[in-house]
């Protein structure tokens, strides 16, 4: 439920939830956790850690570091995954998910992202957890894009539909997946033509950015991330799926912090830091495609509805202001500055 009053010109919805996060660990955790807690009740946390969070232990132990990083005055529910490899054990993965801690698990192809050399390069050797996940029901998040050196960077995720998650999906028949950060056309169509078994998150810089604004006028290391910003037509293919009101897409914002010095470097790392203003953004990007009242199903509703979890009771109130609303360009850790997404307009919304 949510109401926009023309007075105040408010909007409350139920709390939202980030099904897509990078957390990190240590020095870096404790900075940007609370970026998130202030907004997300709960959000789905990525394992893609040095070394990756593979096992039941580890994810437990991880979650534990979590929780004592939140500072004493936010509550916030980390859903843990695990990191799919081609040595996970079935029944570590089922023994995880009968105890309650995880909710997912992770499918990163080897070598596709940050931290994914640990991943999976040889889709038969997943085979049996897979099915494992089918028979309990746990979902699948897939990192969509395949890695051979012979496909252009912009085709990987069109590409991983057809040679990797078609067959996938095929041969497993039941097994619930999640298409993560979708970036193109081809995803939302992909989506929208299956059932409800599968989902797919968009993330908020990925309704912002095309590849004209990484590139054009001068590399912009901070809108550089995987998958890498496409046309816009693809740009303007995931506005219309996240506004369109479709339960099966909800948001992740992936949001993922790297310092500066990582960002800014010959060979930079990718990721948009975008946890401290997500939810204004998206308020921003909603009104102006007349959307507002698809913002709580995107944000709130529709991810508990494919996880099977129930919507957060708790409520955010979102406040348009006449003047922009100034937000921090960087925040600091103990390991660097960490810069914030630069949308690039003015934004009005802010978190009331
Ligand atoms: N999105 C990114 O560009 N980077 C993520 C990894 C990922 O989700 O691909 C990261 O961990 O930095």
């Amino acid at each position: 439920m949510c109401y926009a009053s023309a007075m105040t010109v408010q909007l409350t919805i139920p709390r939202p939830d980030d099904w897509h996060l990078h957390l990190r660990d240590g020095a870096m955790l404790k900075a940007v956790l609370p970026e998130t807690a202030r907004d997300f009740a709960r959000a789905i946390i990525m394992p893609n850690l040095v070394p990756p969070v593979v096992t039941g232990d580890q994810a437990a132990a991880y979650r534990d570091r979590i929780l004592a990083a939140l500072p004493d005055d936010m509550t916030f529910e980390p859903l843990m995954t695990l990191y799919l490899t081609e040595d996970t054990d079935p029944a570590d993965v089922a023994a995880a998910h009968a105890s309650g801690l995880i909710k997912a698990v992770k499918l990163y192809p080897a070598g596709a992202t940050t931290n994914s050399a640990s991943g999976v390069s040889d889709f038969d050797k997943v085979r049996g957890v897979l099915e494992t996940m089918a028979d309990i029901g746990l979902p699948l998040c897939t990192h969509g894009e395949v890695t051979d050196s012979d496909i252009d960077i912009f085709d990987r995720e069109a590409v991983f539909i057809d040679r990797v998650l078609d067959p996938i999906r095929k041969a497993t028949p039941g097994l619930r997946v999640v298409m993560e950060h979708i970036t193109t056309r081809n995803a939302a169509d992909y989506v929208t033509s299956q059932d409800s078994d599968l989902g797919a998150t968009i993330t908020t810089h990925h309704l912002i950015i095309n590849r004209n604004h990484l590139l054009v006028g001068g590399i912009k290391p901070h809108y550089y991330c995987l998958p890498v910003a496409k046309r816009e037509e693809h740009r303007l293919a995931l506005r219309a799926a996240a506004t369109s009101g479709d339960k099966r897409f909800f948001l992740g914002t992936d949001s993922a912090p790297h310092t500066d010095p990582n960002k800014l470097s010959a060979c930079g790392c990718a990721g948009c830091f975008t946890a401290p203003n997500t939810m204004p953004l998206l308020a921003h990007v909603f009104e102006e495609d007349s959307a507002l009242d698809k913002l709580a199903g995107f944000a709130s509703e529709n991810g508990p509805a494919f996880y099977r979890l129930p919507v957060n009771s708790a409520r955010l109130t979102l406040e348009k202001q006449d003047s922009p609303v100034i937000f921090p360009d960087q925040i600091s850790t103990e390991e660097g500055l960490v810069t914030v997404f630069d949308p690039g307009f003015d934004v009005f919304w802010k978190v009331a």
